[in-house]
């Protein structure tokens, strides 16, 4: 029998793990594929991910590497998405893609890659890992569009250590070109969007089959009844659309925005401004911190930080109460700050950490609470 490859990639059937395919082979490297499949319903994700498969095993067979396939549709359901709705149905706005890296492709995925005789997986996120003192770094990915270090920021010194990432200092149009180059079946796919395995879809009507709608009162912040909303889980904070709240009279013309939701009482609230005082908060604690060095860098410190994956890093200094959880205050107030989501923090180029964002000082407290 062949001996086991040495590095598992892990094979969406996109174009980033097909160039890191292709960049293990030509540097002669013993790899082998893989591909999951983590969701399974009878919608249109199936026949999403039935194609994906092929298109790994077309790369696989193109450059001549074994290929497994393997459903991890149950780990994915207790650990990742089990969570996602919890979370939801406390009110809060889970990051399933963050849980995902954890709990499946850093986790499940390596520890099969293991049991196949494999000392390392391989994925094609943009970020990039080094060594330095004795430790392994978790850096931002090269091209700054792309960057993913905000999703694996939960990676610690056993992750890092048995990962790589081979195109994490590409940009990807360069990642393109080279699938295009070498003539991959994959070159031009679209890239893969929405919920990390379950894929592009109408948000609300998928999240409504498992959570039902509940509908309540929108009202503004200073206590006037507005209209109806669908459901609280379905909104988050600092969203304008799905309100359809129009021209309210006696008030301007000017959109409206989610600035609280009050899950015990079914209220959604709302205010006209997008840099209303009630989104913006300097400060938040957060919960379940973990750090890719193993512990944090002190027990006060100043860096950046990120509170959302599509924004600019912010001055900040953390704080840690002993108890795993942290105080974060930032030089600049911060606009919708979401508890659920992830707050993670930079020194330069090195992805330090992150935590989940539990509250802020967003003057919610404000508002008049209970059902009546
Ligand atoms: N179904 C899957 N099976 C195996 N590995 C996967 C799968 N989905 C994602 N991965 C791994 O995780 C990496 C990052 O996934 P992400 O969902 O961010 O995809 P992406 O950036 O669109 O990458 P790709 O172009 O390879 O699909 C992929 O490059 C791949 O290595």
């Amino acid at each position: 029998m062949a001996a086991p490859a040495e590095t598992l990639i892990g094979m969406s059937g996109g174009v980033d793990s097909s160039v890191c395919a292709l960049l293990l082979v030509q540097a002669g490297e013993s790899v082998a594929g893989l591909f999951m499949q983590n969701w399974s319903d009878d919608g249109s994700g199936e026949c999403r991910a039935e194609d994906d498969r092929r298109d790994a095993l077309a790369i696989c067979g193109r450059l001549g590497i074994p290929f497994h396939a393997r459903d991890f549709s149950k780990a994915y359901w207790d650990g990742v998405f089990e969570h996602f709705l919890a979370e939801y149905r406390a009110g809060r706005t889970p990051n399933p893609d963050v849980l995902c890296n954890r709990e499946i492709k850093f986790k499940t995925f390596l520890d099969e890659a293991r049991a196949l005789g494999a000392t390392r997986i391989a994925t094609g996120h943009y970020a990039r890992i080094d060594r330095r003192g004795g430790l392994w770094r978790l850096l931002r990915g090269a091209d700054p569009g792309k960057d993913q270090s905000y999703f694996l920021h939960q990676l610690g010194q056993e992750q890092l250590a048995a990962t790589r990432f081979p195109i994490g200092h590409l940009p990807k149009a360069e990642v393109r070109r080279m699938a295009r180059e070498a003539g991959l079946p994959t070159a031009a796919k679209k890239d893969s969007t929405g919920i990390c395995f379950i894929g592009e879809r109408d948000f609300r009507s998928f999240l409504a089959q498992y959570l039902p709608a509940r509908r309540g009162e929108i009202r503004s912040v200073d206590g006037q009844a507005l209209g109806e909303h669908e459901g609280v889980f379905y909104y988050t904070l600092g969203q304008r659309e799905g309100l359809a709240l129009g021209g309210v009279k006696g008030r301007p013309q000017a959109p409206w925005y989610v600035v609280d939701k009050d899950v015990a009482g079914n209220i959604l609230y709302v205010d006209q401004g997008s840099e209303s005082r009630f989104l913006m908060s300097s400060r938040l604690v957060a919960i379940e911190a973990s750090w890719t060095a193993g512990q944090a860098p002190a027990d006060v410190f100043e860096c950046t930080a990120k509170t959302r994956y599509r924004q600019a890093d912010e001055p900040c200094r953390v704080e840690m109460d002993g108890d795993g959880r942290l105080a974060v205050r930032f030089e600049r107030p911060q606009r919708a700050v979401t508890p659920g989501q992830s707050v993670v923090f930079y020194a330069g180029v090195e992805c330090l950490g992150g935590a989940v964002i539990e509250s802020t000082d967003a003057p919610v407290d404000e508002l008049e609470r209970g059902s009546g």
